[in-house]
């Protein structure tokens, strides 16, 4: 796939950027990693990937010095590493990681949390330099990225904080820069962005820096990596140069099968419910948006575009006819509890058919949280430890089983597959179509085209608003990217 990174990879003499040997980590009685081996040549891109609970962001917190293993050998960069690795270690001898679960301090500015990842910068003109840095970074892999670098990183929406956190972990200030590990780093930008991101990981490994990806989205994987390592239940199982590997051979070795075409519910002018959804047009230009029982709309366009805001619009939480149940997509900021159990977190919303007398029944809880467990398999140990203690698809799941245990009849979808493994959004889209079909409406925003042809109808956003309503069969990637700039007339490329 690229022959800049194999050479550089074989390159006698040179340490690999990792090997790793026989790993082992538990978490009490949670075996998370039983023996994994993992090898990354210098200037070669990896593609990790695995059912949600694999073990693919522990063992990368184990390289990136977050944890500490049980047991295995680890050298990174010639470096044989001990039980006193650690985040500033790694980042001494040119790891990097840019995880999931973003790790940008909300209450500081862009300079400021580049200054917190760069202990180098320091000294009276550290303002400037890190503004430098981080600006330069910003430019090189998102090109008119919009960024406002004085604002506070909190205030900013979901996908320009991960392109701040991607554009950080590339950012050099003193220490080396050998291997980056992008942990799911598209889940919250746009097609556009992603495109951008990968073609700079394609860079970067041309000048010799190895990459791990960490994603469900399995084309990019196929897009970027020279080679593809496969985990389940906490080990390596398979590792193959990607162009020997299709995507059905990758999804059957993560130990799953794919839908063909999805099947779809309506589309036809079929749903003749009661209009439970329905928002004006916002201005010249706009078309309106509604949505009848047993519909399923899409929201598509530019990340940022007012699909976030128009979700907001519609979400009417409450017990009342028009009660609409909520799916975030930034589940740190909107979605989960942290203090509470998988259980409560998942209940959260069925409470009200939970009580017995005045109380809830703790029983009633328990039986729903394990229905749901089954049903889109959420694996966890027990279910009454902290919600925190899950893998980040995992937890995202418990959020999908909250709207939908839910009484509500509009379930309201905020790009909600973030961090779901294959198998998983099989059977989520499977649900979907059967409540739908059961009479509850859903608004589903996707920065994932191919999840779009499961709706009736898409609506395109552009600057604020819906300005394109496209059928299902009319419903294609070109269809959308030609309403999202307008028929061309904006140069946003
Ligand atoms: N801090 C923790 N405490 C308890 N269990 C944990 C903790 N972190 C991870 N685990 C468990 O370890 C296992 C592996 O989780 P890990 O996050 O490595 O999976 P993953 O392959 O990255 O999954 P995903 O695709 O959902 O991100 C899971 O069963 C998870 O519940």
């Amino acid at each position: 796939m690229s022959g800049a990174a194999d050479a550089t990879a074989t390159e006698p003499g040179r340490p690999t950027a990792v090997t790793a040997r026989g790993i082992a980590k538990a978490f009490g009685p949670v075996k998370a990693l039983t023996g994994a081996d993992l090898e990354v040549g210098a200037g070669e891109v990896i593609g990790l990937v695995g059912h949600n609970g694999a073990g693919k962001s522990t063992l990368m917190n184990l390289i990136a010095g977050g944890l500490v293993r049980d047991a295995g050998e680890l050298v990174i960069a010639g470096h044989p590493i001990g039980p006193d690795h650690s985040p500033r270690a790694a980042q001494a001898i040119g790891v990097r990681c840019v995880f999931q679960e973003l790790s940008l301090c909300p209450n500081l500015d862009v300079a400021e949390n580049t200054r917190v990842f760069h202990p180098a910068l320091s000294g009276w003109s550290w303002r400037r330099r890190a503004t430098r840095i981080i600006g330069e970074s910003l430019a090189a892999i998102f090109p008119g990225h919009g960024i406002d670098l004085r604002a506070k990183v909190g205030t900013l929406p979901i996908a320009m904080r991960q392109m701040i956190e991607v554009a950080r972990g590339f950012s050099v200030a003193d220490d080396p820069l050998r291997l980056v590990i992008l942990d799911e780093p598209t889940s919250a930008l746009d097609e556009r962005r992603a495109a951008e991101l990968l073609r700079h990981v394609r860079r970067v490994a041309a000048l010799g820096v190895s990459v791990i990806l960490v994603t469900h989205r399995l084309n990019e994987i196929f897009e970027v990596a020279d080679r593809i390592v496969v985990m389940r239940d906490g080990a390596v199982v398979a590792e193959q140069p990607a162009s020997s590997l299709t995507r059905a051979d990758l999804v059957a070795l993560m130990g799953g099968a794919e839908d063909g075409p999805a099947a779809r519910t309506g589309g036809d002018g079929a749903a003749s419910g009661d209009i439970l959804v329905s928002l004006p047009a916002a201005g010249p230009g706009a078309v309106a948006i509604e949505a009848r029982a047993g519909e399923i709309v899409g929201f598509a366009g530019l990340d940022g575009h007012g699909q976030r805001e128009a979700l907001r619009a519609l979400n009417r939480p409450g017990a009342g006819r028009e009660a609409t149940a909520f799916v975030a997509g930034d589940r740190q900021a909107d979605g989960v509890f942290p203090l509470w159990s998988i259980a409560q977190n998942l209940s959260l919303c069925a409470l009200a058919g939970l009580r017995r007398g005045h109380l809830i029944s703790a029983r009633a809880e328990a039986e729903l949280a394990q229905d749901w467990r089954r049903r889109i398999d959420i694996r966890a140990a027990d279910l009454d430890r902290p919600i925190l203690t899950l893998s980040g698809g995992n937890q995202q799941k418990v959020l999908f089983a909250r709207a939908l245990a839910a009484q509500a009849p509009v379930v309201l979808l905020d790009d909600p597959m973030r961090g779901v493994d294959v198998g998983t959004k099989q059977e989520v889209y499977r649900l979907i179509r059967a409540e739908a079909g059961r009479g509850r409406s859903f608004v589903w925003y996707s920065t994932e085209l191919d999840e779009l042809s499961h709706c009736d109808r898409v609506y395109v956003f552009r600057e604020g608003r819906a300005v394109a309503c496209l059928p299902a069969a009319a419903v294609s990637a070109a269809a959308i990217i030609e309403a999202s700039f307008g028929g061309g007339r904006h140069g946003h490329a």
